[in-house]
């Protein structure tokens, strides 16, 4: 039996399912893409390769064996893009919720029953059809749960916008004890450097007290706000539309002092390094190529 563990995005990490980009199929056409930024490469013809996709993954797989965690992959689909892992389910405290996720993706779901197979049923939360949730856009911090959203009438039109109201409020029902804060965020369809597909797009803590965030990405001053409140103005590293195109905030915690990055995240990565941080970094622009990055290509089960 699995004995999930997860209150935070950066204890100590002990066990994670890491996505794969094996057979992830031909690349999409333009009517197929579920985000700009694919979009955009897929018009351009410099969509990522298969091969150089696996290169990155396994660079990444290595950096997890080498702190000693235990890593899941999903089992293999043909044809079917399964790199990004966060958002088919996640873990908060010791209960998985599966995600409600864009009907494109609701196969790579399938891949994971083997682990799912592993925990304890009465842990395992199912949400109702009408609840959309994918697990990029949830973090557990302490008592917090933050829950990036779009309140937007025109919902609906927005094939970003993958967490709305019923899912921040399904989370609230299941988790009185926790503190559920939801975030509005900016979607576009077409312009990936004003679009914040996910919260873990335009947000995400590092470190016990610091994190990396774009406050354009938020919709209401006010959201952003109650992260600089509650993190303290001077503890949060603020990125360019430029930087969040590029997926700085979507970087990966091991441990509290350890943090996974993009080797061209240069402004970032010294940054961290300055605040003590041990920065392990890895190819991964290929990949981010699809509007993911490595928070994305992992959904961590166990942290200490
Ligand atoms: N947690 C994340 N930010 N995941 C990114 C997923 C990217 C993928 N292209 C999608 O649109 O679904």
């Amino acid at each position: 039996m699995l004995k999930l563990h997860v209150t935070d995005e950066t204890s100590v990490l002990k066990a994670v399912i890491l996505g794969i980009a094996d057979s992830c199929g031909p690349t999409p056409t333009v009517e197929e893409a579920y985000d700009p930024k694919s979009l955009e490469h897929i018009i351009a013809g410099t969509y990522p390769k298969e091969a150089d996709m696996v290169k990155e993954m396994d660079a990444f797989d290595k950096v997890l064996k080498k702190y000693g965690v235990t890593v899941y992959r999903p089992k293999l689909i043909e044809d079917c893009n399964q790199i990004f892992s966060r958002d088919i389910a996640m873990v908060i405290d010791n209960v998985l919720v599966k995600s409600n996720i864009l009907p494109d993706r609701e196969q790579e779901l399938e891949a994971i029953q083997y682990v799912i197979d592993q925990i304890a049923p009465e842990k395992i939360l199912t949400p109702p059809e009408e609840v959309h949730i994918e697990g990029g856009d949830v973090m557990v911090w302490g008592d917090h749960v933050f829950i990036g959203t779009y309140k937007g009438e025109d919902y609906p039109n927005y094939i970003t916008a993958r967490t709305n109201m019923q899912g921040v409020e399904f989370i609230r029902k299941h988790f009185p004890h926790k503190k559920v804060k939801e975030f509005d965020l900016v979607k576009s369809n077409t312009d990936a450097k004003r679009n914040a597909l996910h919260l873990d797009c335009c947000f995400q803590p590092v470190g016990k007290n610091l994190g990396i965030i774009h406050k354009e990405g938020f919709r209401s001053e006010d959201d952003y706000k109650y992260l600089v409140d509650l993190f303290g103005e001077e503890n949060l590293f603020h990125i360019t539309a430029d930087e969040m195109y590029h997926m700085f905030s979507n970087v990966f915690s091991i441990a509290p002092d350890v943090v996974v990055t993009e080797r061209n995240f240069t402004r970032l990565n010294e940054w961290l390094r300055s605040k003590g941080f041990t920065v392990e970094e890895i190819p991964y622009a290929e990949i981010a190529k699809q509007e993911g990055l490595l928070r994305c290509s992992t959904m961590p089960l166990i942290r200490a």
